[in-house]
């Protein structure tokens, strides 16, 4: 196996790539799945600072210009005026009836507007590529039914990152 890995050229590895990415527009179940990952356990729960150019008002009340903001991007991925039981992990909540993607309007993991995540593109083909070449590798399972440190809590700084847990992986 090893051997035939090695005979892999550079460009042959460029086709596999894009025949993967192509794959990307069957698989809606895998995309909200990945969707639903990015909303529940957001990596930026708040979005980069920004100041306000000139005198803005919201809601009737005037926010004068200089004011730095900070958009909560955790509360609007939890929003319960938006999505049913927002704590739950709930892939379904992406798909249409008859299965197929759909993209709510509040959706903000990159968080929105002209200063949105300039990396948003790569970054969800890169989760895309890893998730689903590690699903088809491996068989992902809790090392014992009774374990706890996947509920255990996260870190969070500049972005929020999982306490260590365990995870028991059998290769295919
Ligand atoms: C899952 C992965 C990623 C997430 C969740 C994420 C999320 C974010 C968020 C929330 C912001 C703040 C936007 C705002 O202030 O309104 C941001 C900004 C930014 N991100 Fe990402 N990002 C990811 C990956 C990447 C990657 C792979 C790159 C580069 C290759 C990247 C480059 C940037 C840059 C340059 C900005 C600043 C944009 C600006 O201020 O105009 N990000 N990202």
């Amino acid at each position: 196996m090893n051997q035939i890995r090695e005979k892999v050229t550079w460009r042959n590895r460029r086709i596999c790539r894009d025949e993967v990415m192509k794959d990307k527009v069957s698989l809606p179940y895998v995309n909200a799945t990945i969707r639903e990952v990015q909303r529940i356990a957001a990596v930026a729960a708040v979005a980069t600072p920004h100041a306000l150019l000139e005198d803005t008002y919201i809601d009737c009340k005037v926010v004068p210009k200089h004011t730095v903001i900070l958009c909560h991007l955790m509360s609007v991925l939890y929003d319960p005026t938006e999505r049913q039981e927002p704590e739950k992990f709930r892939p379904e909540r992406f798909l249409g009836e008859k299965g197929e993607m759909i993209k709510p309007e509040v959706f903000c993991p990159f968080s929105m507007g002209p200063r949105t995540c300039i990396g948003q593109q790569l970054a969800s083909n890169e989760v895309f590529l890893f998730f689903t070449s590690f699903l088809q590798r491996f068989n992902c399972t809790k090392v014992n039914k009774d374990d706890s440190s996947l509920t255990n809590g996260e870190r969070t700084g500049e972005t929020r990152q999982p306490d260590p847990f365990q995870m028991c992986l059998k290769p295919i």
